[in-house]
């Protein structure tokens, strides 16, 4: 079982460009694309890296941007999983 963060942890881990949507009990960031595909593309690149961590985002591809959006369901709230996730996904966003 992962320890859920509280919001001063996710707020000191919180890798570029995410936010914690404490609303939600996730953290969140719009990936912005030159085009449609990219954003399919990388979506099928998260899914990937999703599969290698057995940990698996809520992704919605639109035109150009792709939403995604973190939390460890067996843990109840946002954990180390999803910060780490979060880091490997802007690494392949680049
Ligand atoms: C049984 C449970 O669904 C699995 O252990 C994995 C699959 N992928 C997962 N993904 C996410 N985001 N949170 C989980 O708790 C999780 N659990």
């Amino acid at each position: 079982m992962s320890d859920v963060l509280d919001a001063d942890e996710i707020a000191g881990a919180l890798p570029d460009g995410w936010h914690h949507d404490a609303d939600a009990d996730e953290i969140a960031r719009t990936f912005e694309f030159d085009s449609y595909l990219e954003g399919v593309g990388f979506a099928a690149g998260a899914g990937g890296l999703a599969e290698e961590a057995f940990h698996h985002p809520s992704m919605t591809v639109e035109w150009r941007e792709v939403e995604v959006r973190l939390t460890t369901h067996d843990a109840g709230g946002v954990t180390g999983k999803d910060i780490d996730l979060a880091e490997r996904l802007n690494e392949l966003a680049g």
